[in-house]
């Protein structure tokens, strides 16, 4: 299995956002993670990433826990995110954005980047390259030189998916990120994490739109109030009385 949550837990103070929590995702398997607002969707992602350590339970990336391990080295190991609010460098072009998430894979430190030696600019172009592979693989290729900010929202999401992809990570985690686009550009975000999938990555995916959720996903795992409360094929947990409760009863309460 490539990820494992172990009956994972987080609590703020009193607070239990997460409550024992067991989830898997296989190699090149997408699976949704929903569930009402304040269900708990994105503290598991920060779990996971190594932002927040979990009150209890642990986390095991292909069989090794990732215990007491920092962001940037859970980034290295291969658990690549995304945020909910877009969070990309704004004054570097699209293309130095990508570049900018392969550093945690180059070999050449900085002063060999200082003295430019060979191996340093080697380095540079294959970063360059693989920059304009990941910019072609998610459609924005006619945006290369231009800044992250003066993108278009849709074109910035995209962006951030492949700075994201190029850290070479086995799981990507997307946290809602059909969040503002039109049904055109959910569409294409849709094919776009399919092809993501081709290419081996297993993708973790919280999201509102059900849509997206129904067509995309594997498998779904249903949060509320930090628990499971039901996990299978998207079809199945649609039906499940108690995930139907869940959102209703919130809906009701002026919650959801
Ligand atoms: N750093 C924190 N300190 C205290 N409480 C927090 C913190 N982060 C999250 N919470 C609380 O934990 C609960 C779960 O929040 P979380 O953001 O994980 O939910 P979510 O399912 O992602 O919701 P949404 O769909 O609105 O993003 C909420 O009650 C939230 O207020």
């Amino acid at each position: 299995m490539l990820l494992q949550l172990k009956g994972v837990s987080k609590r703020f103070g009193g607070l239990t956002a997460v409550d024992n929590l067991d989830l898997e995702v296989a190699r090149g398997e997408i699976v949704g993670l929903i569930g009402p607002n304040g269900a708990g969707k994105t503290t598991v992602f920060n779990l996971i990433s190594g932002l927040l350590p979990p009150s209890g339970g642990d986390i095991l990336l292909s069989g090794a826990s990732l215990a007491g391990k920092k962001p940037h080295r859970i980034t290295a190991l291969g658990v690549a995110r995304t945020f909910q609010n877009i969070r990309l460098f704004n004054h570097l072009t699209a293309l130095e954005n990508i570049m900018a998430g392969q550093y945690c894979r180059t070999r050449t430190g900085a002063w060999q980047a200082f003295f430019r030696t060979g191996a340093f600019r080697k380095e540079e172009r294959e970063v360059r390259e693989r920059a304009g592979e990941l910019l072609a693989m998610v459609g924005l290729a006619p945006y290369r030189d231009i800044a992250a900010a003066a993108l278009p929202y849709g074109c910035q999401r995209r962006l951030e998916i492949a700075r994201a992809l190029a850290t070479r990570p086995g799981i990507i985690l997307l946290d809602e990120p059909a969040v503002g686009l039109n049904e055109a550009e959910s569409e294409s975000l849709q094919e776009m994490i399919r092809r993501i999938r081709e290419t081996g990555i297993a993708v973790l995916i919280i999201e509102h739109d059900m849509n997206l959720v129904m067509s995309l996903c594997d498998r779904v795992a249903v949060l509320n109030f930090g628990q499971k409360i039901a996990e299978g094929t998207p079809n199945r947990v649609r039906d499940d009385p108690e995930v139907i409760r869940a959102y209703l009863g919130r809906e009701e309460t002026g919650l959801a």
